[in-house]
């Protein structure tokens, strides 16, 4: 499917019209299942996206919510470094998402990831039934951040996760950025989901935004490329502001 690339005039038009992609993928999904499955990323992500929700909750379902994780490092779940204990800070403690909706790393594992993702795995089977019935979870939406080294999820450039194409969940020891130990979604889970964002804001990232959307580097973030669903990057103008591919000025209407 081809990718829609959006500039916006600043941090805060991104969230605005993220806000609006989310729920209309919530109600896309609404439509055809009594649910809405979503998987959150860390870095700036969940801050973004609870600016967007925060500021006109009107519309969002959030009983029907089912809240995963692209990845997630091996940390308590209180721990300064957790994805979830961010996106509960930011968003899941201001929204009335029930809480055996919300998925997170299993923290007796903290110290086995192996055992983590897997357990993880189960999570996701049964939400999305088992490994012997669909060969990859649809997800109706998922949210991801980029590195400014090109990484996505827990999947970074030359790792040997990025090959992984039977798992579900996979894990590292051995994150070039710290904490080495992660659980993350694998490659074609991300890449069988109905919609995925990826919302990068920053000048910071401007050269790998080249490397990828123009030059076309099979960095990490450039693997990502749904076979069924909808590719949007969400870019401010910072970000944008090296690329040669066709933008598009967010439309008033997503
Ligand atoms: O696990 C991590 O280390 C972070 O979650 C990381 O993967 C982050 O999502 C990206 O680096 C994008 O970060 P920003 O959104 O802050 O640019």
């Amino acid at each position: 499917m081809p990718r829609t690339v959006y500039e916006f005039p600043s941090a805060d038009a991104v969230a605005t019209g993220l806000r609006d992609l989310v729920l209309r993928a919530q109600d896309e999904a609404l439509s055809k299942h009594d649910r809405f499955t979503v998987a959150l990323s860390g870095g700036s992500l969940p801050n973004t996206l609870a600016k967007g929700l925060l500021a006109k909750p009107e519309g969002f379902r959030w009983d029907r919510w089912h809240v995963f994780y692209a990845d997630e490092r091996c940390v308590p779940l209180d721990h300064p470094e957790s994805n979830h204990r961010l996106a509960q800070t930011e968003l899941l403690s201001k929204v009335p998402i029930p809480s055996s909706q919300v998925y997170t790393l299993n923290p007796a594992l903290v110290e086995k990831p192996a055992e983590a993702a897997e357990d993880y795995q189960k999570q996701l089977m049964t939400v999305f039934a088992t490994k012997s019935t669909v060969r990859f979870p649809v997800f109706d939406l998922i949210l991801l951040g980029m590195g400014p080294d090109g990484h996505t999820c827990s999947l970074f450039p030359n790792h040997a996760l990025l090959e992984e194409s039977e798992q579900w969940v996979g894990y590292l020891t051995d994150s070039p950025k710290p904490p080495p130990t992660r659980i993350t979604l694998t490659l074609p889970v991300v890449n069988h989901a109905h919609m995925v964002v990826f919302v990068t804001t920053g000048a910071n990232k401007k050269d790998t935004l080249v490397q990828i959307l123009d030059r076309k580097e099979p960095l990490p973030a450039a693997q990502v490329n749904p076979i069924h669903g909808q590719l949007y990057w969400f870019l401010d103008e910072p970000a944008a502001s090296g690329l040669q591919t066709t933008l598009v000025d967010k439309p008033a209407v997503l």
